[in-house]
């Protein structure tokens, strides 16, 4: 087995973890979240909601797999949730140097390598994970020190938080793209869209009309709006808020999807904040208001909206059976919408996909 670079994770808080390196060997920093999903790292990497995070896995042994053929139809990725990966890097207990899948086509390695994204295995995900539970999601920075230890400030950089960057705006489109030729028109806000939502809507026989994250979508004709997921913190889109608000004053449907259901309850007049460690997980136990009824949800989300702060005319649509936080809203009388939660999820629970159905059966 050929030689790793030795590699340094460390958090802000001081903390320092030694592993080796199994991707692209540059310095990076961001946001150190976890994941309990047991698998799904190709859909994960790719999902733009990853963007400035370093991503680790609770699974022990990642890469037995491979990655999927980097494909796209019809301008959607076939097997991914995007053109590229997005996390800034990713972090794993067991680096599994042998891969075998039916689909599968390269392996993780070859994959970061040629997407010049870090890999870094041999950490104690577990004890990293606890850490992150107990202070919170934090800064974190994996560096390159020499094999004598020492760190030359070119494999070194900065602490970075990626909540006080723009987010959206870089992953979000920069130009309309059409998708399908059904009859009904679903405005599309692209925040960091995952392709598999442009699919699940797509299946349902909808022109999709997908416009960037500032696009003023309220000069455009359409029958229903779908405003997205995405990375960083909701409060960096004011101006998708604004446009939002405008098309609460219609009553077209507007479903929206984790960002998009912070953006929408923003636009309602709710607040927002940030959970301490957020929800990254493919079981997520969910439960729809006023019934029993309960759904096991994938997530992936730093922020939640504040159920106290929701105006009058909403209702929370979906509680979170862990923490109780919110994990949907409904206006009371208007057709609009919007879960925390994916209902697209893949890999993960197909739950509640029918939520796809109930907002086309609205257009
Ligand atoms: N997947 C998402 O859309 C995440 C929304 C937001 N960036 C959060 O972390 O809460």
């Amino acid at each position: 087995m050929q030689k790793e670079k030795n590699v340094l994770l460390i958090l802000d808080d001081g903390s320092i973890f030694k592993g080796k390196s199994f991707g692209y060997e540059k310095a990076i920093a961001g946001e150190v979240v976890f994941n309990t999903a047991m698998m799904g790292y190709p859909e994960s990497l790719t999902d733009p909601s990853y963007s400035g995070q370093i991503m680790t896995l609770t699974f022990p042994l990642v890469g037995n797999y491979g990655v999927p053929p980097r494909s796209e139809k019809d301008g959607l990725s076939t097997f991914m949730e995007s053109e590229k990966i997005h996390a800034e890097g990713i972090i794993v207990c067991d680096y599994s140097w042998e891969y075998s899948h039916w689909n599968a086509v390269e392996s993780l390695e070859s994959w970061l390598k040629s997407e010049k994204v870090v890999g870094i295995y041999g950490i104690d995900t577990r004890e990293l994970t606890k850490l992150l539970r107990e202070k919170g999601s934090m800064k974190g920075k994996i560096v390159f020190p020499e094999e004598n230890g020492e760190l030359k400030p070119e494999n070194d950089v900065p602490f970075v938080d990626p909540n006080l960057i723009n987010q959206v705006a870089r992953v979000s489109c920069k130009e309309v793209i059409t998708y399908g030729n059904g009859k009904k028109k679903v405005l599309l806000v692209d925040c960091g869209v995952k392709h598999n939502i442009i699919r699940c809507l797509l299946k349902r026989d909808v022109t999709v009309i997908r416009v960037p994250w500032d696009y003023d979508f309220n000069t455009i004709e359409y029958d229903g709006l779908f405003i997205s997921n995405g990375p960083g913190d909701p409060n960096m889109c004011d101006v998708t808020v604004q446009n939002i608000r405008k098309a609460l004053n219609g009553d077209k449907p507007i479903f929206g999807i984790c960002m998009g259901n912070q953006l929408l309850s923003k636009a309602g007049g709710a607040n927002i904040y940030k959970l301490k460690y957020g929800h990254r997980s493919h079981n997520q136990p969910v439960r729809m208001v006023g019934t029993n009824r309960c759904f096991i949800t994938s997530q992936n989300h730093g922020y939640a909206v504040d159920n106290a702060t929701l105006t009058s005319d909403w209702e929370p649509f979906f509680i979170n059976m862990n923490d109780n936080t919110n994990e949907g809203i409904k206006h009371k009388t208007k057709p609009f919408f919007s879960v925390q939660f994916h209902p697209e999820a893949a890999s993960g629970p197909t739950d509640t996909e029918f939520l796809f159905d109930k907002f086309v059966e609205m257009l």
